[in-house]
């Protein structure tokens, strides 16, 4: 069977990947974190992108596609478990859909539906102080946060557009409890979700 595909898109903090691990671990999905996956390539011993990487994390901007996708893709094709996987924050902007869509043509990946988070910028910059307090990312302070959100209103909410535009986009209000927006993402995907 072809590998299926979710994403799930939202702005800097919005709980993107809260919820996918809970669906991951109920639904058995694999989590990709787009930009875990490029803080693991930025902290690899040898790595060519490991500058690029991470000022362009610190400046909120987004890695060229070639080095996002195909992080992705040999995630995808290495793993021998599921062909169920969820897509945590890419693509990002138009360059990266256009990559990944020929990406996803070539290697025959299904894409079902992006789950796209809404939620106020006030209620994601609250939850990224917290994270702050407990986390070394790069990008958790107001600097960072604030070019991510103009980054996300510029670029990945075009992103969206296109989702929309082939009613692949289901949009969930990111603002109540984890448990909550689990129980409507549950109801909203119980087509997909087995
Ligand atoms: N519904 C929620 N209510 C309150 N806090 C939440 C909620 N969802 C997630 N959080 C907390 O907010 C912080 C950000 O959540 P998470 O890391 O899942 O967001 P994200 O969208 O993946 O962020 P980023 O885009 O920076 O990777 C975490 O500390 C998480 O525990
Ligand atoms: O596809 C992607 C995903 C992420 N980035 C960069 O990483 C940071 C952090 O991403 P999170 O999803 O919030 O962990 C993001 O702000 C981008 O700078 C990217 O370039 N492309
Ligand atoms: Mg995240």
């Amino acid at each position: 069977m072809r590998p299926q595909i979710i994403h799930i898109l939202g702005g800097p903090g919005c709980g993107k990947g809260t919820q996918c691990v809970r669906l991951a671990t109920k639904y058995h999905f694999k989590h990709l974190s787009a930009g875990d996956l490029l803080r693991q390539e930025q902290s690899r011993e040898g790595s060519q992108y490991s500058k690029l990487i991470s000022d362009i994390i610190k400046e909120g901007k987004i890695v060229p596609d070639f080095i996002t996708c195909n992080l992705l893709v040999d995630s995808i094709l290495n793993e021998q478990k599921t062909n169920k996987f969820l897509i945590d924050g890419y693509p990002r902007n138009e360059e990266n859909l256009k990559g990944w869509l020929n990406a996803t043509k070539e290697k025959e990946l299904d894409i079902q539906a992006l789950i796209f988070f809404e939620c106020s910028k006030e209620i994601m910059w609250e939850r990224i102080k917290k994270r702050a307090q407990n986390s070394n990312r790069e990008d958790d302070n107001l600097n960072s946060f604030t070019k991510r959100l103009d980054t996300f209103y510029n670029h990945t909410m075009k992103v969206k557009d296109y989702f929309q535009s082939q009613n692949k986009c289901i949009t969930i209000n990111a603002e109540d409890t984890p448990e909550n927006i689990f129980m409507t993402i549950e109801q909203r995907l119980k087509f997909l979700l087995k």
